[in-house]
């Protein structure tokens, strides 16, 4: 039969499929929709917690010294300013040396509390020696005292791209408390080298990080 194709090979699809990464490995295709991006940021999640966590202690305690070096050499003069810090879990770098530090320089600390899931988070004023109290997911909190806004904030980041688009924790935290702030703090994203990553497929809500502070 002259127009049977089907003995002519295998079918062909309309049009080729694409090969982008081929060329490129750093090539990514954008992720649809929310529902496929926050699966994508699960696993991402989960693949750069267990890599940190996979470091040393005593590496992760070098590396956060030289993440602090970094954060001197930005900041400068801390003399009368607050600065928010965070209670380091999962492998997060260690600035509680540099919270001491802080205070001795005459600059002040706050920590972030979660006052409910899907509200942005509030600063207390902390410095080391004051009492904490365990608050959601059992973070330590300062116990006490009024509500404060720090004019430096500095934002842990699971994974960074860049642009500066920060994947945390997933809890929308640190997106909802910039944007609720009255105004514009400098937002600082400290993580290791090994948290850097080709793009967090950002969304309309994600808040990118003003530096990025590593121990490179
Ligand atoms: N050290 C530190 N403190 C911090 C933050 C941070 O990133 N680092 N935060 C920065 O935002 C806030 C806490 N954010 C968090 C967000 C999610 C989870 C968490 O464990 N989530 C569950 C899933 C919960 C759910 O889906 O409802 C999980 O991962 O298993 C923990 C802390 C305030 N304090
Ligand atoms: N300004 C906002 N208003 C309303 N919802 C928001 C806002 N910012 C973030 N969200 C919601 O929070 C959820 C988690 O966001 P995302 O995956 O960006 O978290 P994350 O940045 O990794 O978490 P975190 O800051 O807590 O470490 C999403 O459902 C998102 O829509």
């Amino acid at each position: 039969m002259a127009n049977d194709q089907d003995d002519q090979g295998p079918a062909q699809y309309a049009s080729p499929p694409c090969f982008m990464h081929e060329l490129d490995p750093e090539f990514l295709a954008p992720l649809a929709d929310w529902t496929d991006v926050r699966r994508w940021r699960k696993a991402e999640r989960e693949r750069l917690i267990a890599a940190r966590l996979a470091v040393s202690a005593d590496a992760r305690a070098a590396m956060s010294q030289r993440i602090a070096e970094g954060l001197d050499t930005i900041i400068g003069e801390i003399r009368g300013r607050m600065v928010s810090l965070y209670w380091p879990f999962r492998g997060e770098p260690d600035l509680r040396p540099w919270m001491a530090s802080i205070n001795e320089r005459g600059g002040r600390t706050a920590l972030p509390i979660v006052v409910e899931k899907g509200r942005p988070l509030i600063f207390r004023a902390y410095k080391p020696g004051d009492r904490l109290e365990k608050g959601v997911w059992n973070i330590p909190i300062p116990a006490e005292g009024d509500p404060v806004l720090p004019e430096i904030v500095i934002a842990p980041i699971v994974g960074i791209d860049p642009a500066h688009y920060r994947l945390g924790y997933g809890g929308g935290f640190f997106d909802r408390t910039l944007a609720a702030m009255p105004f514009k703090p400098l937002v600082i994203g400290v993580g290791y080298e090994l948290q850097r990553i080709a793009t967090i497929h950002p969304q309309p809500h994600d808040i990118p990080m003003d530096r990025i502070v590593t121990e490179a």
